[in-house]
């Protein structure tokens, strides 16, 4: 029988995807180091040197419980403007709205969870109170002219009570976005969850939000968000987050690990002939910038062959050591 051929891969999926890398605030915010300022802005450089229009560069949280982002103010003023290019922050409260205004933000994200337990120790408060909180920053945000995106966490699992129901995820989902979101990112905060479930999840969700509204963040701990982004993909959605070298985990998340790497989600939408706008080489280099400055390998597929085919062995350079 004749193969299928691979231009024919992305039938039925989107032609293009929007990638939103995090890997500034989501995988640095989980750093034991604390990565200098100017090592930051010199990543985020980068990182729209190669073309991501959409990134999340901190967050203005307690200093005491994200000590990794207490510098998110000099990074923010620290930033060159770009066209096209929109930098966001993390807000867990109206304070952190005041200092995001003030250092002139123009996008802010909220973040809620699906899980009770979550919420408690993420931002020390229930879901129902997350969301009080939530309406009046949303709404003195866009009185300010800036966008707000929604996050929820725990889309599948939860650290602390295991499995989540999809119905409780659309629910948090569809309240943030009538609250003004104009984007729901779907968080599987420990990277648990398989397409199955991503699948049932993004369907109830897309029931209360429109799916073009809805990204998927996958964290990778099990080597399931690839797969869980193609299922996305099958169900319509079409913006993705991700972090450059698979930076990252969650603080309140103990054992999982990053985001699925930029550098391997645009490899597999490039398989499959969906555009991204980004630059797969220059992606490479930021991520092994970063972890240069971390001293260990990028955590990326593509970086690790890569660095396998310059490496010596490999190259014949040094035939002797070659197998
Ligand atoms: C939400 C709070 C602040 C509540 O914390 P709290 O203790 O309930 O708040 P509070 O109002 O009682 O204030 C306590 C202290 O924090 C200060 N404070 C209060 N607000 C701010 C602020 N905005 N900026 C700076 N400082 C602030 C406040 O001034 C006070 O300072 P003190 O008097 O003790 O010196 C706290 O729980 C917190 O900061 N949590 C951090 C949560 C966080 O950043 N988590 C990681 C990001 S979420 C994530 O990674 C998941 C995601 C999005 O990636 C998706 C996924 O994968 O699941």
């Amino acid at each position: 029988m004749a193969m299928t051929p691979i231009e024919n891969a992305a039938e039925g999926l989107p032609k293009r995807v929007k990638i939103v890398e995090v890997g500034v605030r989501d995988g640095l915010q989980n750093e034991k180091v604390q990565v200098a300022t100017a090592v930051k802005i010199a990543l985020i450089n980068r990182l729209t040197n190669a073309g991501i229009q959409s990134i999340e560069v901190g967050s203005f949280v307690s200093p005491k419980w994200v000590p990794q982002m207490a510098d998110t103010a000099e990074v923010v003023r620290g930033l060159p403007v770009k066209p096209g290019v929109a930098y966001s922050v993390l807000v867990p409260n109206m304070r952190g709205l005041e200092q995001a205004l003030e250092t002139g933000c123009r996008e802010v994200a909220v973040f809620a969870a699906a899980s009770e337990a979550f919420s408690q120790k993420n931002i020390n408060c229930s879901i129902a109170e997350s969301l009080a909180r939530f309406g009046p920053v949303i709404e003195a945000a866009q009185k300010a002219g800036v966008n707000v995106r929604g996050y929820v966490s725990c889309v599948m699992n939860c650290p602390f009570t295991g499995d989540v129901p999809a119905e409780k995820v659309a629910e948090v989902a569809g309240a943030l976005y009538a609250m003004g979101c104009y984007e729901i990112s779907l968080g599987d905060t420990t990277g648990a969850g398989g397409p199955l479930a991503t699948r049932r999840m993004i369907d109830a969700c897309a029931r209360q939000v429109p799916v073009t509204a809805l990204a998927g963040h996958f964290h990778d701990t099990y080597g399931m968000a690839l797969a869980n982004i193609y299922a996305s993909l099958e169900s319509g959605v079409t913006a993705f987050d991700s972090s450059v070298a698979g930076l990252g985990g969650c603080p309140y998340s103990p054992g999982a690990t990053g985001n699925v790497a930029t550098e391997d989600v645009v490899y597999l939408m490039q398989q499959l002939r969906i555009e991204t706008g980004l630059d797969l080489p220059l992606l490479v280099e930021a991520g092994n910038y970063i972890s240069t400055y971390l001293e260990r390998p990028a955590n990326s597929r593509i970086a690790k062959v890569l660095s396998a085919k310059q490496s010596p062995t490999i190259t014949g350079a040094a035939s002797s050591q070659a197998v």
